[in-house]
């Protein structure tokens, strides 16, 4: 075995040099070369399975020269597997520091230490002392192992080594230790008639000279033994010689570190290290480090370094879970969705995360613990912040989107109960009653979703949120006061524009001197109405601020103002003025003052009546191309805009007013001119038409007088067959529609024949000439003249186009000479027949 043994020793960890068994549940805590095993977590953990002992565990630790049965005793005791030395080859069998647990889940954890006095060693008692002192550090109950014979002797019974061990013991773990050590001396090989107690008493006679030759740390010197270490004293028999005894003894000795109920149990409360079980390996491995550093170590520090160590992996491990628990709902969160009970699971990962913390960290040190507690916390709750903020920023999202489509809907319900109404505003459909209803229940709604995330013990708190949230909703209440006002100004201008449009329509349809008086008042009624309205609608909606209700009114007015005006300049386009003088011409020309369309007749003046209506629907256009606002009573005089104005500032008032400009007015004057001459050439047709119709009793006389020469052509042939050839020739002109192209050319043979009479008359006038200045009143001059006038006459009834603005200005003066008097004027009547119609 104590091959198999030195196999194992030799064997060398990949990873610290120190090794498991290779069978049972031994691990080589330490090894021959000092290194401590990093195994030793896994085995407390799973092969023993004692770390989540808590505080419900022992340490035992045996101490002794090499091959003094040592392994064997433990082996005994506590059911171990530990390797003891074959007896045919006297070796060392342990080397470094095995660990194992007691069998029957006994919950002791064993350390089996490397003999001293080693042959293998020598003279280097370096590793016997650290691991005496590692031992004598870590474990409550510390066996000493001896043979009965080595009992007085000093070196033989490891007192030297002992000594020094407590000494540095003292040195190191001194002043504030928690937790005295149990020293167990088992005397093996007890043979002689020596009682155990007369052993005893030299052993504790020892151990007190030791005590007293101890060279202490300062502030020790007054320490006594008994305040560091218990003294039990056992003793076995001869395990070759008297086998039974020994195991019996050895049994009876066993009892001592299992039952409970002995009265010589060895394990009391006293000798506890206070290191929880999950926390051990660490703290053996730091009071290992600390024992080959051989620096100072405090022990109370060590446990603060454990207590620090551990609490922050018993924060990792319970992070872990709780992350785990909030991990679906993240990118739920994330994604701007507003999870439904994230409150609750946040607070239940957060107790369960504090719960698995506080019951593995609240048995390390105190104000460890509650420093790593607070920063356990720190971190739940900063996630659990980011998170509710996510949640916060989601809801508040929606809260606006919320606001703003409800608000919409009940503003758009109030506006058609409203306009049920005839366009009154009930109060309860006011913009403040039904904003304020929509934004109590979306307030309500998300201080749920904030109360639900509030957590009660966190450092942190959501009500700054809950400020975010009301300066979001006002900033949307505002935005939609705002829309609403332009709702309202925009209903109201509507208004102001169906009944004022009227107005104008009615007023600029006939125009007349009242026309702005009319418009005007028209204006100013609507403006107050509108005017009054706003108010009511400002208060409605809760416009307080006195300039934000000016301003408004001010765009109010504006807008009336603007629409007004728009509706005017439809009034006065060209087709719209020209249509109005046109209307105003022919209603006092063409009809009489009983409204009855007039019949020209020869006697009637006809230039005269002419001349006076288009002298009154001339003087319309003045009146139409500038808005007079001087009958407003609500418009300021001068019309002007700016502060404390009817309209805002930057508005072109004054320019507003105009509807037509100068030279529009003079080109529409121009336009009017030739379409009233139209109008008087119309009528001059109308009675010449008149004029020239054929009285029947002509017609008769013309039948009776050609009656001969028809029977002629009807009995003649060749003039039957010629007047067949006419008749038929006109119907094929009347069939092809040729007749316009044959009167043209007619027409053109007859102007050619006219120009030509014309020739022939201006020369019989010139060679008359001397004939008529003999004087006006001779009989000759008479015919001259007249010839003359048709000469005039004819010169100017050639003349085209029709209407002139020689109308406008020459027949303006209303002299009455029928083709405006000659007097330069290009207005001339062509008359198909040649006559003069005077
Ligand atoms: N005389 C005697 N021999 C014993 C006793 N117990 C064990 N032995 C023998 O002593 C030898 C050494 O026993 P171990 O248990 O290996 O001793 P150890 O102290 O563990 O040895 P190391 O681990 O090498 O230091 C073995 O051969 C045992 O059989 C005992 O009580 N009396």
């Amino acid at each position: 075995m104590a091959a198999a043994n030195q196999r194992a020793s030799g064997m060398r960890g990949a990873a610290n040099g120190a090794k498991a068994s290779s069978s049972g549940t031994r691990l080589q805590v330490v090894d021959d070369e000092q290194r401590f095993s990093d195994e030793l977590p896994e085995y407390m953990e799973h092969r023993w399975g004692l770390a989540d002992a808590g505080f419900d565990y022992n340490v035992v630790a045996v101490f002794g020269s090499q091959s003094t049965g040592k392994s064997t005793l433990l082996n005994r005791l506590f059911g171990t597997k530990f390797d003891v030395m074959d007896e045919g080859n006297r070796q060392q069998t342990t080397r470094g520091i095995w660990g194992d647990r007691g069998s029957d889940a006994m919950p002791v954890l064993i350390l089996d230490v490397e003999g001293t006095d080693g042959r293998e060693r020598g003279e280097n008692q370096d590793f016997e002392r650290k691991s005496a002192l590692f031992s004598l550090a870590i474990a409550e109950v510390l066996i000493v192992n001896m043979w009965e014979t080595m009992v007085g002797l000093y070196n033989g019974a490891n007192m030297g080594l002992l000594k020094t061990v407590m000494e540095v013991n003292l040195q190191l773990f001194g002043g504030r230790r928690e937790g005295r050590t149990l020293l167990h001396f088992v005397i093996r090989d007890h043979v002689s008639p020596t009682p155990l107690e007369s052993l005893a008493a030299t052993l504790r006679k020892d151990m007190d000279r030791i005590w007293a030759g101890l060279s202490r740390p300062a502030g020790l010197d007054d320490a006594q033994l008994g305040d560091y270490f218990d003294l039990k004293f056992s003793s076995l028999p001869h395990k070759l010689l008297q086998p039974e005894r020994f195991e019996q003894a050895a049994l009876v000795l066993r009892r001592q570190f299992t039952d409970h109920g002995s009265r010589d149990y060895v394990f009391r409360a006293g000798y506890k290290r206070g290191v929880p079980a999950d926390g051990f390996a660490h703290y053996a491995r730091a009071v290992w480090e600390k024992v080959v550093s051989n620096k100072d170590l405090d022990l109370p520090t060590q446990q603060e370094l454990l207590a620090q160590y551990r609490c922050d992996e018993i924060a990792a491990a319970a992070l872990g879970p709780f992350r785990e628990a909030l991990e679906p709902l993240r990118p739920r969160v994330g994604a701007g969705e507003i999870v439904d009970g994230l409150g609750k699971a946040a607070r239940g990962a957060r107790a369960q995360a504090l719960g698995s913390f506080d019951e593995q960290a609240a048995r390390y040190h105190a104000g460890v613990y509650e420093r790593k507690r607070a920063a356990f916390v720190q971190t739940l709750d900063g996630e659990l912040h980011s998170l509710a903020l996510n949640q916060v920023k989601n809801a508040l999202s929606w809260a606006g989107e919320r606001f703003a489509g409800e608000s919409h809907k009940a503003l758009e319900a109030a506006a058609a109960a409203a306009g049920a109404e005839g366009g009154e505003v009930a109060a309860e459909h006011s913009f403040s009653a039904v904003v304020g209803g929509v934004r109590q229940r979306v307030a309500a709604w998300f201080g749920a979703v904030v109360a639900d995330l509030e957590i009660e013990d966190a450092a942190w708190t959501l009500g700054p949120e809950i400020k975010h949230m009301n300066a979001m909703l006002d900033a949307a209440t505002d935005k939609l006061r705002a829309a609403e006002m332009d709702r309202a100004l925009e209903q109201l201008r509507q208004g102001a524009q169906d009944t004022l449009g009227e107005t104008i329509g009615e007023q600029l349809g006939s125009p007349g001197a009242a026309m702005w008086a009319s418009v005007m008042g028209g204006f100013d009624a609507a403006s107050a109405r509108a005017d009054a309205q706003l108010q009511r609608r400002m208060d409605l909606a809760e416009v307080r601020d006195a300039a934000q209700r000016r301003q408004l009114e001010q765009r109010l007015h504006r807008g009336v103002w603007e629409d007004a005006v728009a509706a005017l300049r439809e009034e006065t386009t060209d087709q719209m003025v020209l249509l109005k003088l046109r209307g105003a011409l022919e209603e006092r020309f063409r009809y009489d003052d009983a409204g009855l369309p007039r019949v020209w007749r020869p006697s009637d003046d006809i230039d005269a009546q002419f001349g006076q209506a288009r002298a009154a629907a001339q003087a319309l256009l003045p009146l139409l191309t500038k808005i007079d606002t001087s009958a407003s009573r609500v418009l300021p005089d001068p019309i002007a805009a700016g502060a404390g104005s009817f309209f805002p500032a930057g508005f072109a008032a004054e320019r507003s007013l105009a509807l037509i400009s100068g030279s529009r007015a003079r080109e529409l004057a121009k336009r009017f001119g030739r379409e009233a001459d139209a109008l008087y050439l119309e009528a001059k047709r109308a009675m010449v038409t008149t004029q020239n119709h054929v009285p029947a009793w002509v017609l008769v006389l013309l039948v009776v007088l050609g009656w001969n020469e028809a029977m002629v052509i009807l009995f003649n042939p060749l003039y039957l067959v010629l007047v067949a050839m006419l008749g038929g020739a006109a119907a094929v002109l009347h069939q092809l529609r040729l007749w316009g192209p044959v009167l043209r050319a007619v027409n053109g043979m007859l102007s050619m024949a006219n120009d030509h009479v014309h020739e022939l008359l201006v020369e019989a006038v010139h060679r008359t000439e001397p004939v008529a200045a003999q004087g006006p009143g001779s009989a000759a001059g008479a015919p001259a003249r007249r010839a003359a006038r048709r000469v005039r006459a004819a010169e100017d009834i050639e003349l085209e186009p029709l209407g002139s603005s020689g109308l406008a200005g020459g027949s303006a003066s209303g002299s009455g000479s029928g083709s405006a008097s000659g007097s330069g004027s290009s207005s001339s009547l062509r008359l198909q027949d040649g006559t003069d119609p005077q």
